[in-house]
């Protein structure tokens, strides 16, 4: 059976995972990187390539988290197809260049193996013309290619069909909020298997409010800061990706030191955990107007497969709407596993996502296929 090396790169982590068939034979995690630039991407990843067995691989499947209007499938990386994805780097600051090393690395270290690019937008690629549209200008819009594409696709794609049958329903008929809470983090209102609509927008700085993304901020905010402030264009774009959303509002990125220091009584991390859950809770109510009917709630990522408090703060009060978490379901660890109480109109569920195995996955069918 082949091997398939899974590299995925975020914007605070470089994970990798050596498959052999179906079995994992290797894996790692490389956290907090990224702060440092893409130098810090390069380092961790020649370091992981150095340290695995990488012999009699049949392929190298790369996260690449904006694909823009032209990728909506596993794509085979040509320079035609590098080139394309690093001019899609202005959308996706923080990542397209990560995940751009982690290609060049690999094509480096691992010549004449075949690289497979997955692409976060892919799965939204079904949204309906009002979930990728702005209300804006449509000449403008169209000029500039200024729409909705949305990312986590990966997970949300997982997780809903996880979901599903955890719950052992047909994911067709089944409609799931998922929770994508890592370092980045996205809500998405999944109709029976397709994306309905996303939090995350033309890049992924829209939406919940992440570890240092602002997410959904009024716009006039970048107007003031430019004219007002004088601050230009790059320092706003670096304050809004990189200074804002948890490190903004409490000097801090990690949810983790965020909830040890609300419990001693920080005000500022207090403010922080608030805004970050209440903005959580706006959108589970707004996509379950959306959704008219919603069967599940699902939380995904370091955040949201690891942090019980977020989770209780992120549903507290919406038992009107049959939504309620049990408190010793939500504290207990585990796997797949369902933290509502017996009986409830809606699941809330925690499923781990697993972006490596899909990316192996998808990386298959294009082997299979050209
Ligand atoms: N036990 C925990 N409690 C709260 N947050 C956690 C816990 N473990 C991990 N996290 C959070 O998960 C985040 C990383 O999530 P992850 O999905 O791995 O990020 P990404 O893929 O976006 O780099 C960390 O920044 C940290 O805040
Ligand atoms: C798209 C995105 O925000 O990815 P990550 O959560 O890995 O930073
Ligand atoms: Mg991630």
């Amino acid at each position: 059976m082949s091997r398939i090396l899974v590299l995925n790169c975020g914007s605070s982590s470089v994970k990798w995972r050596l498959f052999d068939g179906p079995d994992t034979v290797g894996k790692g995690l490389v956290e907090r990187v990224g702060t440092g630039g893409p130098a810090d991407h390069d380092a961790a990843l020649s370091e992981i390539m150095s340290a695995a067995d990488l012999s009699g691989l049949a392929a190298v499947g790369h996260r690449v988290v904006h694909g823009g209007d032209r990728f909506s499938a596993p794509t085979l990386v040509t320079d035609e197809v590098f080139a394309a994805v690093r001019d899609l780097v202005p959308l996706a600051p923080l990542h397209n260049p990560a995940n751009l090393t982690g290609i060049e690395v690999a094509r480096r270290l691992l010549p004449g193996v075949p690289q497979v690019a997955i692409f976060d937008t892919a799965f939204h690629r079904t949204m309906p013309a009002w979930a990728r549209a702005y209300a804006i200008d449509t000449s403008v819009a169209g000029k500039w290619g200024i729409q909705r594409y949305g990312f986590h696709g990966t997970s949300h794609a997982y997780v809903s069909r996880r979901t599903a049958a955890l719950l052992d329903r047909p994911v067709e008929h089944t409609n799931v909020i998922t929770l994508h809470l890592g370092n980045g983090a996205s809500a998405c209102a999944v109709a029976g298997g397709h994306s309905l609509i996303t939090s995350m927008g033309m890049s992924p700085l829209e939406g919940l409010v992440m570890g240092t993304r602002s997410g959904d901020i009024d716009p006039t905010i970048i107007f003031h800061l430019r004219r007002v402030g004088g601050l230009g264009v790059d320092e706003i774009d670096d304050l809004l990706n990189r200074r804002s959303g948890l490190m903004g509002l409490a000097g801090d990125n990690d949810m983790r030191e965020i909830e040890a220091r609300r419990d001693a009584g920080d005000e500022a991390a207090t403010l922080a955990f608030d805004v970050y859950c209440q903005r959580v809770k706006g959108y589970v109510g707004a996509y379950a107007a959306l959704l008219g009917r919603v069967d599940a709630v699902t939380f995904t990522a370091g955040v949201g497969e690891n942090s019980a408090p977020v989770r209780e703060a992120c549903l507290a009060g919406l038992d009107p709407f049959g939504i309620a978490v049990d408190p010793d379901r939500n504290a207990a660890r585990g796997g797949e596993r369902v933290i509502s109480p017996d009986g409830a109109r809606v699941a809330v569920c925690v499923i781990p996502t697993d972006e490596e195995l899909e990316i192996a996955t998808q990386t298959r069918t294009v082997l299979a296929t050209t």
